[in-house]
């Protein structure tokens, strides 16, 4: 009889493709078998009758800003806090750690850390600034996820955003190694008129700040880089558009053969312009919360294929930071979300809107690995790395800034009801997260 490290007995085993009952078998962080009533013995037999078994989410999109900036984050709780959202794989934004991941000696900084601290698995965004374009091809050989360029400012000043001319040589390099643009996609001079217009009229409320960046300076950056991209073939992938609006122009150059992809994030499907009214700081980001109306047609563009993965763009900051007393363009832009992703989708996702498990799993798992070519990743199938989550679907609770994991335990998402309770994270193979404790054997003393 076969021995296994670990066995997940009699779950509903959640893929892109199907739901179906039965146990995973897991030696050497691999899934061994998937099967009904898998004969052998293990170390743990884990009794997954009435859960659901997920394959780990994999976030394409955090800011965990080590090093440099641990007092805003680090990888210890940061990876603690997706473990806890039953998230296995993140992709790590080059900004926000200092030194910005914009060479290899950076990457290298960046590698070591995570390797002392993560507890799930880390990927790499390099960062396309305007100095660096000579040092992409080392980054990309050495294992980067693609490239990140902001158009607009960045709001940290040592990753500056990209003129026209760089992001276009840019794109030349990054087509010529076969890699990917991912582009923060807002005008510059949009954002900057009516920001300036706005202040100079004293008007700094929720809704100005919000008009500020309106959906139409996503629509106009995104028709430029898609512009670029037809002009260098250069791969392209939008990060957190907010509004269908936007995924359409990508639809439209997608049906001309560009090869271009979209990111939503939770916090653009769960929350609107109000959240950001009631929560002042908590609920701002770039680009901002949309209306209620924008929340439903981009849920539609969720349900109707049009988008391609789902991230939570986690871009932490000290309270003190995010705290707007009257003026909304003053206070750091970003949402701290990387644990409640999945609880978003299931609770908003699932049951208020019957988009399918399967498709939950394909957006933050299997489309992930595939556009971003993790092998062994996104799915569960033997052979495939033992990345999974338990997941209890009858399980409601309350979110507390005290379940939080962040270096900062606050949150947009506290206070909400979400249905659908993370039970236990696995990393290949090893249980790191359960009921509530994180219990991965790796021990950080940072
Ligand atoms: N420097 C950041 O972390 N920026 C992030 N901030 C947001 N989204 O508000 C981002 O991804 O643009
Ligand atoms: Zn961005
Ligand atoms: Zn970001």
């Amino acid at each position: 009889m076969t021995t296994y490290d670990l066995i997940i007995k009699n779950g509903k085993i959640v893929t892109a493709e199907s739901t179906v009952q039965g146990d995973i078998a897991i030696k050497d962080g691999k899934i061994q078998e998937v099967g009904q009533s898998l004969e052998g013995t293990a170390d743990r037999v884990i009794d997954a009758e009435g859960l659901h078994v997920l394959p780990g989410l994999i976030d394409t999109h955090v800011h965990f800003n080590e090093p440099g900036r641990t007092e805003w984050e680090g990888l210890e709780t940061g990876s603690r806090s997706l473990a806890a959202g039953g998230v296995t794989t993140f992709f790590d934004m080059p900004l926000n750690s200092t030194p910005p991941t914009i060479n290899k000696k950076n990457l290298d900084l960046k590698k070591a850390c995570a390797d002392e601290k993560s507890i799930v698995n880390p990927r790499y965004w390099g960062g396309l600034v305007p100095e660096n374009i000579a040092d992409l091809k080392e980054l990309h050989e050495n294992g980067v996820i693609g490239f990140k360029a902001f158009m607009s400012p960045s709001g940290i000043a040592d990753f500056n955003h990209v003129d026209d001319e760089t992001i276009f040589k840019g794109m030349k390099e990054i087509a010529s190694l076969g890699s990917r643009l991912a582009v923060h996609a807002e005008s510059t001079v949009i954002c900057d008129q009516l920001a300036e217009e706005k202040q100079k009229q004293g008007k700094t409320t929720a809704r100005d700040f919000v008009e500020s960046r309106p959906i139409i300076s996503e629509i106009e950056a995104v028709r430029r880089i898609i512009s670029y991209a037809e002009a260098t073939g250069c791969k392209v992938h939008v990060v957190h558009a907010s509004s269908r609006k936007v995924v359409e122009v990508i639809r439209a150059a997608q049906e001309r053969g560009v090869d271009i992809t979209v990111e939503t994030c939770a916090h653009y499907l769960a929350l609107t312009v109000k959240d950001l009214e009631e929560k002042g700081g908590l609920a701002k980001c770039c680009p901002p919360l949309r209306d209620e109306d924008e929340v439903e047609d981009l849920w539609a563009a969720v349900a109707n294929g049009e988008i391609n993965v789902i991230a939570s763009d986690h871009s932490p900051a000290p309270a003190s930071m995010k705290t707007i007393t009257d003026n909304y363009f003053e206070g750091w832009g970003g949402i701290s979300g990387a644990q409640s992703t999945l609880n978003v989708m299931l609770t908003e996702g699932y049951f208020k809107r019957n988009l399918p498990l399967e498709k939950i799993v394909a957006l933050t798992a299997t489309n992930p690995a595939k556009l971003f070519e993790l092998d062994g990743k996104g799915t569960i199938a033997k052979g495939y790395d033992a990345d999974i989550t338990l997941v209890n679907l009858e399980e409601s609770f309350e979110l507390k800034n005290e379940d939080l994991f962040y270096r900062h335990q606050h949150s947009p998402y506290v206070g909400m009801t979400f249905k659908g309770k993370v039970k236990s994270t696995i990393v290949a193979g090893e249980v790191v997260f359960e009921n509530g404790e994180i219990t991965a054997s790796k021990k950080v003393n940072a």
